[in-house]
């Protein structure tokens, strides 16, 4: 399907928010380019509207759970997904971080920016991490264009959370073999107005919890 310069389903203006924010000022001397090829005509290649669904919540909330099951529903309807999750990338790209205040504020950072290049690429990006503090779910929120960011509370008591447990990460948080261990000497900072909130508290299965996310998606005209 060929996408022409005359396509008047195309906004060919350069967008202003595929810049890379620049907070400390270091980039002052370098010069954004704007390539002739950019997000609308890659989202008209794949066919999607793109968009970043950012999963917030506990350690065993479930949100690498209803995140795969959110893509895999994607997937089956041909759309183009990509889901970036906590361990996953904490054991590549952010593999020197760890677990103060400071570094959970630099992982979300980097991950919002990479999350960024992803909905620029025309992909349904799907990233689940704890991602603790509104600040910092408010600066992503602030890289994307408006519209693009549809934060997910996956809501869970922390002793629903701590009764799963499936790591053992909890028992040994309790035990203080863990230090900065989030809701336990860590805070968590509940969203105030998340799009979507999601109650994962084990009431509903994980497949009936990911159709409400999938059913946002379809009201709101992204599938
Ligand atoms: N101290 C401490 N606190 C919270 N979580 C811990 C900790 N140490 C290790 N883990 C494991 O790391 C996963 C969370 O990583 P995130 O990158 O999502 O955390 S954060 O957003 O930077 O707060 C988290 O994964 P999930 O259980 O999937 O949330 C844990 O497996
Ligand atoms: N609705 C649910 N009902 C029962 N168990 C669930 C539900 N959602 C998730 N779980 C289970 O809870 C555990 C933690 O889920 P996970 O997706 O790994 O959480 P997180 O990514 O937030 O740490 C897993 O063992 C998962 O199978």
């Amino acid at each position: 399907m060929a996408c022409s310069r005359n396509d008047p389903r195309i906004d060919y203006h350069m967008d202003e928010n595929t810049r890379m924010s620049d907070k400390s000022g270091t980039t002052a001397n370098t010069v954004w380019h704007a390539h002739k090829i950019c997000r609308h005509h890659r989202e008209f290649l794949n066919g999607q509207r793109a968009c970043l669904l950012w999963f917030t919540g506990l350690s065993g909330s479930g949100k690498s759970t209803i995140a795969g099951l959110v893509e895999e529903r994607l997937h089956e309807q041909r759309k183009l997904t990509y889901l970036l999750d906590g361990d996953n990338v904490r054991k590549g790209m952010n593999g020197d971080l760890g677990f103060t205040d400071a570094d959970r504020i630099e992982n979300i950072r980097r991950i919002g920016e990479m999350s960024k290049l992803f909905v620029d690429a025309g992909v349904i990006t799907l990233s689940a991490f704890i991602s603790p503090f509104r600040s910092e779910r408010a600066a992503v929120r602030d890289l994307m264009r408006e519209g693009d960011f549809i934060e997910v509370f996956v809501d869970a008591p922390l002793d629903t959370c701590e009764g799963r447990d499936p790591k053992g990460l909890y028992q040994r948080a309790r035990s203080g073999e863990i230090k900065n261990f989030t809701g336990i000497d860590s805070p968590y900072e509940r969203p105030d107005a998340p799009e979507i909130h999601v109650v994962n508290d084990g009431s509903l299965s994980p497949r009936e919890v990911a159709d409400q996310v999938v059913g946002y998606l379809r009201q709101r005209q992204f599938i």
